[in-house]
């Protein structure tokens, strides 16, 4: 199957054309496109988004992180080799030093740690985390990496895309710094990994006889990311 013709030229270059990850991500379009096309993007994209809603989203994105280090911990244990055990280590390392970040980036934005800390999961929160982490102990590394990829490869497709066109890009846009942090080369190259190593599990692991199954697993995740934005939207 081709790129669909609503994927913007330049948002093309996650995963091989006819690799896995390029499959189960036009395989469901439409929850593609409800997720990335947010109207929670659109306000991150022109500026206009609310702030508390993304107060909103900044909190719940710490206790979201901190499940993440979960579910890569996870990856660890189901690794397929010794090289997949050490590059999955170190992203826990690097997830765990997001929170840290994560927890100065939202006093700047005036929530305190403590409010942070101490703001309980919401059910959206719950819902996705547990989700992928479910798809991890009930399956193998393919089904793990398969419920993690909308997570880590659609930031960067709509980082990618707001960076990308000039028409979508506003003078001192509060976002900006959110923006910028997913189209940096080192997410936009972690992402792209993410995408390969898909498409390389699709090839050691049975991808294309299981695909219905991972098909499913990919459009639930992408399904969990919108209502994730979503919940921001629902709190301003
Ligand atoms: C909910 C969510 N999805 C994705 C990302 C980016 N890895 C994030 N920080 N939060």
């Amino acid at each position: 199957m081709g790129t669909p013709a609503w994927i913007p030229a330049g948002e093309n270059d996650f995963g091989a054309e006819s690799g896995l990850y390029r499959r189960l991500r036009d395989g469901c379009a439409q929850e593609w496109v409800a997720y990335t096309w947010h109207p929670f993007v659109q306000g991150l994209s022109d500026g206009t988004l609310p702030l508390a809603a993304f107060r909103t989203y900044l909190i719940q994105d710490y206790l979201f992180l901190i499940h993440f280090a979960r579910a890569k911990a996870l990856a660890v244990f189901k690794a397929e080799s010794i090289e997949a055990m050490r590059e999955k280590t170190a992203s826990i390392g690097a997830i765990l030093a997001e929170t840290s970040l994560h927890l100065t980036y939202c006093a700047e934005w005036g929530i305190p740690e403590p409010v942070v800390r101490g703001t309980p999961e919401s059910a959206e929160t719950v819902s996705y985390t547990r989700y992928v982490i479910d798809r991890g102990l009930a399956g193998d590394i393919l089904d793990l990496e398969v419920a993690l990829a909308p997570c880590t490869v659609g930031y960067a497709e709509v980082a990618l895309r707001i960076l990308a066109d000039p028409k979508r890009r506003v003078e001192g846009n509060p976002y900006q710094s959110w923006i910028d942090s997913y189209g940096s080369a080192s997410y936009q190259a972690m992402a792209r990994a993410a995408a390969a190593r898909i498409d390389t599990l699709g090839e050691s692991h049975g991808g294309a006889a299981r695909f219905r199954s991972l098909s499913g697993t990919f459009a639930e995740a992408a399904r969990l990311e919108a209502r994730f934005w979503q919940q921001g939207l629902d709190a301003a």
